[in-house]
């Protein structure tokens, strides 16, 4: 019998994870023959633990269900792991980028019917140090703006509170001396944030990057320059349409390979949460997890 483990988060968006977990699981005994193990989560790493235990166990599916930050944290599990279990995503967080990129329903009740999609999708993942990315990574002192974005102002405003944020930063201006080295070129300025990402979502707007798609095997990498008021409300509005690459204050292009240092302590957030402090290095690996995708995707 086909063996799937799903890992919840109970604290994850609204905290109506707990009443969806039964409709997952019945759905997947009753339509799909599963055998199912449901694993809650309680702490930092948890998910991490549980998906690395089903890896060593061969099991065939493990969903994720909550925000991304638990989904980040599942497939770290599969980090260097032999055998990689199919992907079921189940967003419940407040933006749901991954989701969003391979154009999972964000409404629960039809995510849990892609559970029984035929369809499979080979994804990209981010190598950053020493562990596994599945959107984005992002260095400079808006960076470590997002960090600080409260889970009460994430349930009550969403994405629009990372924009806030973000906005808040660039309003003040600040910026540090970053060097970027991608595919053997180098950019060095001064910079509130950069971004790596592997698809087009980034907090939860879906057109920062409409160029990346989730197998495209590329990084795509925007410096954002040192901007004035005027030049973030421009940014700002390019963010929204879609057009952020084509600004004359950014640089964008796409790398295999990229590293970040600065000689000031500048923090970096992975995936929406809180990541490593400068000197990083990050890689692609194509097509190193497979997802369960709606069956009338592309
Ligand atoms: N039982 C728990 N109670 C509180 N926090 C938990 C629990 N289990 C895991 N966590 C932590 O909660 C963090 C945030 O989870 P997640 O991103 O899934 O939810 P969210 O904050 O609602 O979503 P989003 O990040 O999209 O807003 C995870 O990084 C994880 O370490």
């Amino acid at each position: 019998m086909k063996r799937a483990m799903i890992i919840i988060n109970p604290s994850s968006g609204k905290e109506q994870a707990q009443e969806y977990v039964d409709k997952i699981e019945q759905l997947l005994r009753d339509e799909a023959d599963y055998d199912v193990v449901i694993n809650e989560t309680a702490k930092e790493l948890d998910a991490t633990k549980y998906c690395a235990s089903a890896c060593a166990d061969c099991f065939d599916l493990v969903i994720s269900v909550g925000g991304d930050g638990t989904l980040h944290e599942t497939i770290n599990g599969l980090l260097d792991q032999e055998h990689r279990p199919l992907l079921g995503i189940i967003p419940l967080g407040t933006v749901n980028d991954f989701a969003r990129a391979l154009q999972i329903p964000l409404n629960t009740d039809e995510a849990i019917q892609t559970l029984l999609s035929p369809k499979r999708r080979k994804v990209d993942m981010g190598r950053l140090n020493d562990q596994l990315f599945a959107n984005v990574v992002a260095a400079g002192s808006l960076a470590e703006s997002l960090s600080s974005v409260s889970s009460e102002d994430k349930s009550k405003l969403g994405a629009f509170a990372y924009f806030r944020e973000g906005v808040k930063e660039l309003f003040g201006g600040s910026a540090s001396p970053l060097t970027i080295e991608y595919d053997g070129q180098t950019w060095s300025g001064e910079s509130p944030l950069f971004l790596a990402t592997l698809t087009n979502s980034v907090g939860g707007f879906e057109q920062i990057a409409p160029d990346a798609e989730v197998d495209d095997g590329l990084l795509h990498g925007f410096i954002i320059h040192n901007l004035n008021l005027l030049n973030s409300l421009a940014v700002g509005t390019s963010l929204l349409l879609g057009q952020l690459k084509e600004h004359h204050e950014v640089t964008y292009f796409t790398a295999r390979q990229i590293a970040v240092r600065s000689d000031e302590p500048v923090r970096t957030n992975v995936d929406g949460e809180e990541g490593p402090a400068l000197p990083i290095e990050m890689h692609i690996l194509p097509e190193y997890v497979e997802v369960i995708v709606p069956e009338d995707t592309k």
